[in-house]
């Protein structure tokens, strides 16, 4: 049993609900101390069977205005230090439930945008056959397209829910294809997404021109705009994205800058009038009924960040996707 005198990294008492490796117990380490893995969860070498993986993808070189995302892994899991093992708001322990663990981070190139392609979606195969799921923690919106290249392999063309402030299906940036304006365009072209499923939520701010919508149309998106979100509110929300998805493989791609710059300012390309915490966390738990095979959670950049506000943000959303991911014993449990 660990004690004042013994290091920490000798002992870690672990809250073993359900039979998972869970997070080291807050109530005899305290939060801030002990290994900095998202949520205090096991390292992936910790465990024999994994359920769900959380992958850190530092990587920042698609960006078109401010850099820093690649530090938004380690303060995502910084972030994440004060997160308990009940859920309330979805009735679930989600590291009770399925064995969740912390995978690390892939090491990509910062030089070569296609290289550090190339390498995570080799990175994404290789967790994705050691675990069933996995929660990515980006890095810029340029990690999606191989993320989605390794969830296609797995499950074929997949309906992609995509929060963000931007459309991301612009086609080159300084004649560049790979960068965090362009991945669902080259998801699309690449046979990725199911055309008939996808669709944009938070969609907001100047565009080049109206061609953009058309394009984006053609590519495979429809768009809850966040000027409908008082309208709709998030039950209505929830609702246009269950008609949109069915029962499709469902992969949620959330740029934290869907969050309006108050609540998350630190992002790289932030637009004000943006949906709440509030607002993202409700359309979240709405994906505890639909069939969620994977998520992201990039744009963070914490050099923009002030008292950890976006960090925390980013953490409650990937806390939500994991409950949202968590087997129920009642699929049909109303939330
Ligand atoms: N994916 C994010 N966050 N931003 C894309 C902005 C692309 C542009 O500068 O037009
Ligand atoms: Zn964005
Ligand atoms: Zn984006």
């Amino acid at each position: 049993m660990a004690d004042a005198t013994t290091p920490l990294h000798q002992t870690l008492p672990r809250i073993t609900e359900g039979g998972r490796v869970g997070q080291v117990d807050a109530t005899v380490v305290p939060r801030f101390a002990g290994p900095p893995t998202f949520a205090r969860l096991p390292r992936v070498d910790e465990v024999s069977d994994v359920d769900v993986a959380v992958l850190g993808v530092p990587f920042d070189a698609g960006v078109s205005y401010r850099p820093g995302a690649r530090f938004g892994p380690a303060h995502i899991r910084e972030s994440s230090r004060l997160l308990r093992p009940y859920n309330p708001a979805q009735d679930v322990s989600p590291f009770a439930a399925q064995q969740v663990v912390d995978a690390g981070d892939l090491g990509v190139n910062p030089f070569s945008i296609d290289e550090a392609v190339d390498s995570i979606e080799a990175g994404a195969r290789a967790v994705l056959e050691r675990a069933g799921r996995m929660l990515t923690l980006g890095g810029d919106h340029t990690i999606t397209l191989p993320l989605l290249r390794a969830h296609a392999a797995a499950h074929g063309p997949i309906a992609v829910v995509h929060f963000d402030a931007h459309l991301d299906t612009w086609d080159t940036y300084f004649g560049a294809r790979y960068t965090h304006g362009t991945p669902f365009r080259r998801a699309s072209e690449e046979g990725l997404l199911d055309k008939e499923a996808c669709l944009h939520v938070g969609s907001r701010g100047p565009l080049y021109s109206a061609k953009d919508l058309d394009d984006d149309a053609t590519l495979g998106f429809a768009i809850v705009p966040s000027v409908e979100m008082d309208d709709l509110g998030a039950r209505g929300v929830i609702e246009r994205i269950r008609d949109r998805v069915g029962d499709r493989p469902v992969y949620a791609s959330i740029d934290i800058d869907v969050l309006d710059p108050g609540f998350a300012p630190g992002t790289g390309t932030p637009e004000t009038g943006g949906l709440t915490g509030r607002e993202l966390l409700a359309i979240l738990r709405g994906f505890a009924d639909l069939n969620l095979i994977g998520a992201d959670v990039v744009e963070v950049a914490p050099a923009y960040d002030h008292a950890e506000v976006t960090g925390i943000a980013a953490s409650h959303v990937s806390y939500e996707l994991l409950s949202a991911m968590a087997p129920r014993a009642d699929s049909e449990v109303s939330r």
